[in-house]
């Protein structure tokens, strides 16, 4: 698995104009867009893994602001490694080194949004206008990579939200299979519009972050927030608590 990984992204990324997609980024005050990105082998052994991850979801509803399904990073290493191995392929993670300009490293063990399935697929799912604030030290990023859309849903981003020195910019866009989204999470501003009936959404998301050093109470707000909006209370304190002790 870890060689089909390996051998189907390096010949994606090495196809990439690396030196214009940085200076977009930075353009775009770290936010980028790269339709195609997923090569369709690796795209649909992702697809494959679905059925498998497919009892692992976990729904939520937060009123006004969320509802939706989701499945956690621990699910996911227990289900489908192929998610893990693309999360640390090393070419994916100099690619986005690159971008940022910044010395990425991964999310600890016990973090359940280390990497996450993020699925739309009753009427009515949406996330409400967000950022994804990191709860660690250092700056938060995040990917996502659109796997399935058979939906209406648009991704609404507000560019430049944070600046003073520039008017805010709204984009919508479909996160079509194999689209890659990467943004600095304390930057952007944005969210998933409502799923209609009979529509599915799925997107994974990828979290990198400059210093993974966190103060225990943040922690605890990011399990909660992890257990209410996104996996569930069994799923982030057992794990958590069971990383914790490894
Ligand atoms: O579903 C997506 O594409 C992104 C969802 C999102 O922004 C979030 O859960 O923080
Ligand atoms: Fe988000």
């Amino acid at each position: 698995m870890e060689a089909f990984v390996t051998d189907t992204l390096t010949d994606a990324l090495a196809a990439l104009d690396v030196p214009a997609l940085t200076q977009l980024f930075r353009n775009q005050d770290e936010f980028i867009v790269v339709e195609g990105f997923l090569p369709q082998p690796l795209l649909d052994a992702c697809l494959n893994a679905l059925d498998t991850v497919a009892p692992a979801i976990n729904r939520n509803y937060i009123p006004w602001h969320k509802k939706g399904g989701s499945v956690s990073r621990f699910d996911l290493d227990r289900l489908a490694p192929v998610f893990g191995k693309l999360y640390r392929n090393t070419a994916l993670v100099e690619l986005l080194r690159t971008l940022t300009g910044q010395d990425l490293e991964y999310c600890p063990p016990n973090d359940p949004h280390t990497y996450a399935l993020y699925c739309y697929t009753e009427p009515g799912d949406h996330i409400g206008f967000h950022y994804d604030t990191s709860y660690y030290r250092g700056t938060r990023y995040t990917v996502l990579l659109g796997l399935v859309d058979e939906s209406s849903c648009r991704l609404e981003c507000e560019l430049y939200r944070t600046r003073s020195d520039r008017a805010t910019e709204s984009l919508s866009l479909r996160l079509a299979p194999g689209t890659l989204v990467a943004f600095n999470g304390d930057k952007l501003r944005h969210r998933i519009t409502p799923a209609g009936a009979n529509e599915r959404r799925i997107a994974l998301t990828l979290e990198y972050v400059t210093d993974v050093a966190m103060h225990p109470l943040l922690r605890f707000v990011s399990n909660m927030k992890d257990s209410i909006a996104y996996f569930g209370f069994r799923q982030v304190f057992a794990r958590s608590g069971k990383r914790a002790a490894d």
